[in-house]
């Protein structure tokens, strides 16, 4: 076998990049009297759920904008986050927030992320923006798919004209994804596949680009890539080994662009989630 050495689609670079530009937008927003805020709304515990947050955060200190944080109780009711909804739907500091998924159980998630105030919507999941989405129409867009369609663009990645197959059909990744491709501006044909696709192997053989979004490690293994094709791994799974991805790591000799898990798409969730509030603060400022 002859094995390539891929390209890295380096998550952290790029996301590192798309921060020095941030720091100059929110620079002249500061000039026009604007902070961007971003809020996040955790409820409970979960370890995953509260590294997401930091995270988050962390990056937020990074760039210049202001953290709002609404952490909650493991046993918080319906009533109570959705006060903590209206709270950031009223914060003029507040120009975008996420409410961290998933809930815990016993939450209705559907009511809540209705709640939510569209143009405060950072993660671009509000049913109203997932119906722009659908329409073509301008809202916040959807943070993993946006970075993935960045992250292919900087490193000249060929979408128009490509056959991309995306495994795993979540609301956060793989359905929103597949309606951000087949835009006349990216111009890929999609195949979307999930855990009831009956031949994976040969949907994704023929792939020019793979994402794997399915949350099953190892999903992805070298005899299913194409050689060259562009591999973007999207999965995580907590083992007792640490966080692993959907691609085995053959599969990465086969390829000719790599997106790591870690590394890869998740740093670039984070960028995009600020550049969507960043640019929810460039909305003020041009109606005020
Ligand atoms: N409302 C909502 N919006 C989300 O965007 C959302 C969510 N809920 N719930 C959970 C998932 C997961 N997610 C990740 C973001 C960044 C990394 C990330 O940065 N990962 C690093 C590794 C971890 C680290 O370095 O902290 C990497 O891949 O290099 C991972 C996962 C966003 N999610």
């Amino acid at each position: 076998m002859t094995s390539v050495t891929a390209t890295i689609l380096d998550g952290k670079a790029t996301r590192d990049a798309i921060y020095d530009d941030l720091r100059t937008r929110v620079a002249a927003l500061g000039d026009a009297g604007v902070r961007p805020g971003l809020g996040t709304v955790l409820v409970g515990a979960d370890p995953g759920s509260a590294a997401y947050v930091r995270g988050k955060h962390r990056d937020c200190a990074k760039v210049g904008i202001t953290s709002l944080r609404r952490d909650l109780p493991d046993d918080a009711t319906q009533e109570q986050v959705a006060a903590a909804i209206d709270e950031l739907n009223a914060d003029p500091a507040c120009h975008g927030y996420i409410v961290q998924l998933p809930l815990p159980r016993g939450l209705d998630t559907g009511a809540l992320l209705e709640r939510m105030d569209p143009s405060k919507d950072a993660d671009g999941l509000h049913p109203v923006n997932l119906g722009r989405l659908v329409l073509g129409e301008q809202g916040p867009l959807p943070c993993t798919p946006r970075g993935i369609v960045e992250l292919l663009r900087r490193y000249e990645v060929a979408i128009d004209g490509a056959e991309v197959v995306v495994v795993g059909r979540g609301v956060t990744v793989g359905r929103p994804l597949g309606l951000l491709l087949t835009r006349r501006s990216e111009n890929a044909t999609v195949t979307l596949c999930h855990t009831g696709t009956k031949d994976l192997a040969a949907q994704v053989r023929r792939a020019d680009i793979v994402v794997a979004a399915a949350g099953r490690p190892s999903l992805i293994t070298a005899d299913m890539v194409k050689p060259g094709a562009a591999v973007l791994d999207v999965g995580i799974t907590r083992t007792e080994q640490g966080l692993v991805g959907d691609v085995a790591p053959a599969a990465r000799e086969v390829a000719g662009f790599v997106a790591p898990m870690p590394g890869g798409v998740g740093p670039m969730t984070r960028a995009m989630l600020l550049t969507n509030v960043v640019e929810a603060a460039e909305r003020a400022v041009r109606s005020a």
